[in-house]
């Protein structure tokens, strides 16, 4: 592939142009501040989000969307998902005809319930078959330093996905293709809400037993929410699914993870954004409108329930898990 664009160079736009431009293919990284810009472009560091780092000659960076755009064959969207929509819309008017719109943000929109690549469909006015996401376990910082990974990249239109799957594979990064946009999208926004629950079951002082419980039914009501919405059940058990469920309850590197953690030690909301540092926990969003859809769908998803409850309404993390564990008892496969 000639030349990809990516938009937002916070950890993983920054990573993932670090990832496309190890595997040979030309980047221009944009930048919402100029300092950041200029910082990579002199000093071939991006000193806000991963100041260790020394990015590779062939990566270029601007504060100019324009500039990025131009003669981009893929065009790689950064933006935490709440702020894709307006992002998006002011570089619609540059986008380049026929170029693959390819999502990294894990999230449903709220209001409109969206998942990332029906957003970007909307607002971009392209077909389906134009618009990919990358999703799997991806710890930004963990692939910036070189560490093996795996991912996966969704797109209806397969010819479009191995494009891709060829521009991004190095001797560290390995993307897998998979037609089932929906399933892999699904994987990526609810995982986040689940790593919020397991992050406060460890802040609360809870083993792997717990861990295991929560992201195994967190799995299971992910899995009951794709069935409604046409995703391919075996996704649910890949790397969009499984594997990034598991690398973000897991990990400490997990902001949503570490976010959940306050929560469970008796930090506030509020407390638990100062100690963000402006980080994206994008859960907490996300568990509110992907409760919203599962009540759409007549889906149950306690998890996600008791998780928007503790984010929004007040409660806390303790009776969640008095709640949860209180429920009507059931077949595991029900
Ligand atoms: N960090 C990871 O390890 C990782 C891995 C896989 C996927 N993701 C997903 O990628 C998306 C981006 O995550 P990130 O880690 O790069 O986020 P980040 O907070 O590190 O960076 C976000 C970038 O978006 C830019 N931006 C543009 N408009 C913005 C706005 N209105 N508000 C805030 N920031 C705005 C910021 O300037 C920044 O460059 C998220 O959906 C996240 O779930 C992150
Ligand atoms: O830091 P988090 O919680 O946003 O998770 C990062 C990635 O999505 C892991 O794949």
């Amino acid at each position: 592939m000639d030349r990809v664009a990516v938009l937002g160079a916070g950890s993983w736009g920054t990573a993932f142009a670090k990832v496309l431009a190890d595997s040979g293919t030309d980047v221009v990284l944009w930048a919402r501040r100029a300092e950041v810009a200029d910082a990579i472009s002199t000093g071939r560091v991006n000193t806000d989000y991963l100041p260790d780092v020394v990015l590779p000659a062939n990566l270029t960076a601007t504060a100019d969307a324009d500039k990025a755009l131009d003669g981009a064959r893929a065009v790689v969207l950064a933006v935490p998902s709440q702020t894709l929509r307006e992002n998006l819309a002011g570089w619609r008017p540059s986008l380049p005809p026929g170029a693959t719109l390819v999502s990294l943000a894990k999230g449903v929109e709220l209001g409109t319930l969206k998942r990332m690549s029906e957003v970007v469909r909307e607002v971009a006015g392209v077909p389906e078959d134009q618009v990919a996401v990358v999703t799997g376990p991806n710890l930004a910082k963990e692939i910036a330093a070189e560490q093996p990974t795996a991912t996966v990249i969704a797109c209806t239109d397969h010819d479009r996905a191995v494009e891709l799957q060829h521009a991004c594979s190095n001797s560290y990064f390995r993307p897998y293709t998979n037609v089932d946009v929906v399933g892999c999208e699904l994987g990526g926004a609810c995982k986040n809400v689940i790593a919020l629950a397991c992050g406060m079951a460890a802040g609360m002082g809870f083993g792997d037993n717990t861990m295991a419980s929560i992201i195994t039914r967190g799995l299971a009501e992910t899995a009951r929410l794709g069935a409604a919405l046409g995703a391919d059940p075996l996704t649910f058990a890949g790397l969009a699914g499984l594997g990034d469920l598991v690398a973000t309850c897991a990990s400490p590197l997990s902001r949503n993870r570490s976010f959940g953690e306050r929560l469970g030690r008796g930090d506030s909301l509020a407390r638990a954004q100062e100690a963000a540092h402006g980080q994206v926990a994008e859960g907490v969003k996300s568990c509110s409108s992907i409760r919203e859809l599962a009540a759409r769908h007549d889906v149950d998803m306690p998890i996600t329930e008791g998780v928007h409850q503790v984010c929004h309404e007040g409660l806390d993390p303790r009776v969640l898990t008095a709640a949860l564990l209180g429920r009507e008892r059931k077949a595991e496969r029900q």
